[in-house]
């Protein structure tokens, strides 16, 4: 369903306002500050959403993500997809549908990030395929016995997280011209690994999201680090699976 504008729009400034730092207007502004200082969200790219009761928080589109102010932040009713708030001369984020994917499958926050280290992971799983004469569409990012693992969850309704003997996961999809353009593959990877809690997309970035913002942050910097530790130890010519 596309998102919709209410007559009230405009205003609405109540649902952007509060002194707690952990309101979805004022926590995704900290948030991508110190995302931009990962690299995760520079020059523009990447962002993240909050979904707070019926209400999801969007960043616009093409700022500065460091540099966003929570009255930058637009305001979208879940259930009807109609923006309650849309700050004037500014366009939602082109991640929206995709950030809308997580929450219609219960996520509590998404986090898109442009990290390099999910960049090369994604063309090192291509070289490798290309090298054994495969495919590399539909091939996922696979590793294991490594700690960090413990720090995704083993799925969504499943209780805990994965353990050190546990493999990661993560499907990789193919990048499109437009980012709103990823969204269908960006599902058909959802329901097809349920259990994941991410999706790689290729020479672009990651979604990562989780049950509640906490979640999504740990998951997130848990793949990063993985990400990294992946790109290393190929270079070393470690393998990332027995
Ligand atoms: C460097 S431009 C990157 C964008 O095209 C896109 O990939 C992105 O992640 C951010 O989109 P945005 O609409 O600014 O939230
Ligand atoms: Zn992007």
């Amino acid at each position: 369903m596309a998102a919709t504008e209410s007559a009230s729009a405009g205003t609405n400034d109540h649902l952007i306002t509060s002194s707690d730092p952990e309101h979805p207007a004022n926590h995704i502004c900290t948030l991508c500050r110190s995302f931009y200082n990962l690299g995760w969200v520079g020059g523009t790219g990447g962002g993240t959403s909050i979904k707070r009761g019926p209400h999801i928080f969007i960043a616009p589109s093409g700022v500065q993500k460091e540099l966003m102010q929570p009255h930058n932040i637009f305001v979208l009713e879940h259930a009807n997809r109609s923006y309650l708030r849309k700050p004037l001369e500014l366009k939602p984020s082109a991640c929206t549908p995709l950030f809308l994917a997580a929450f219609d499958r219960g996520a509590g926050c998404c986090i898109h990030t442009h990290s390099q280290w999910a960049v090369l992971v994604t063309l090192l799983v291509e070289q490798e395929a290309h090298a054994k004469g495969e495919d590399p569409m539909g091939k996922c990012f696979e590793i294991e016995k490594i700690e960090q693992i413990k720090g995704i969850p083993k799925g969504r309704g499943k209780s805990g997280m994965l353990g050190f003997f546990d493999k990661l996961v993560v499907p990789i999809i193919e990048n499109t011209a437009h980012e709103e353009d990823l969204t269908q593959s960006l599902e058909e990877a959802m329901e097809k690994y349920p259990d994941t809690y991410a999706v790689l997309v290729r020479r672009h970035g990651v979604y990562v999201w989780g049950d509640n913002v906490q979640k999504a942050k740990t998951q997130a910097e848990s793949m990063d680090y993985l990400f990294r530790l992946a790109v290393e130890m190929k270079r070393l010519g470690l393998p990332w699976v027995a």
